[in-house]
């Protein structure tokens, strides 16, 4: 797949992590977060990914700060965007078969890495299940979106 990760400086480890994790296993990842410990601030990274797949640059995305909060927050601003906090695999499922969720998005500081780990293969690897109500609650987000035009 290819995918585009992002993160601000509470995130930078796992975004590493992550990232190799991805590229051994062949992904194609392209990487906007920053790589380092230097404060930036994180709604400039859920931007940047938010764009890139609202344009369709790449299949999905990947975000992290320190909770996954305000990045999540942040990247759900954008039209078109459904971006999930996950703190567990149960979340990553339901959110790609419920919500078709496009952004995944952890917290360095509130989730384990192994955890943070399962949850990404859990994302990538659950398809959206298509059924006919949550198409009809995700056409309704939508809607949300338009008036706020
Ligand atoms: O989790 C976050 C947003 O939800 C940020 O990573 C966090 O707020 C950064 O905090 P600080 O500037 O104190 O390192």
């Amino acid at each position: 797949m290819k995918i585009a990760i992002g993160n601000d400086h509470g995130a930078y480890v796992y975004k590493n992590e992550i990232l190799d994790m991805l590229v051994k296993e062949g992904h194609e990842v392209i990487n906007v977060g920053c790589d380092g410990p230097e404060s930036v601030d994180y709604p400039d990274y859920a931007r940047k990914v938010a764009d890139l797949v609202v344009n369709q640059n790449v299949d999905c995305g990947i975000l992290l700060c320190g909770t996954g909060i305000g990045i999540s927050i942040a990247a759900n601003k954008v039209k078109g965007i459904r971006c999930a906090l996950c703190t567990d695999t149960t979340m990553a499922k339901l959110t790609r078969e419920h919500n078709d969720a496009n952004i995944l998005a952890l917290g360095q500081r509130t989730t384990g890495i192994e955890t943070a780990k399962d949850i990404v293969h859990t994302f990538l690897n659950t398809p959206f299940s298509n059924g006919e109500r949550h198409i009809k609650r995700i056409q309704k987000i939508k809607e949300i979106e338009e008036k706020n035009l």
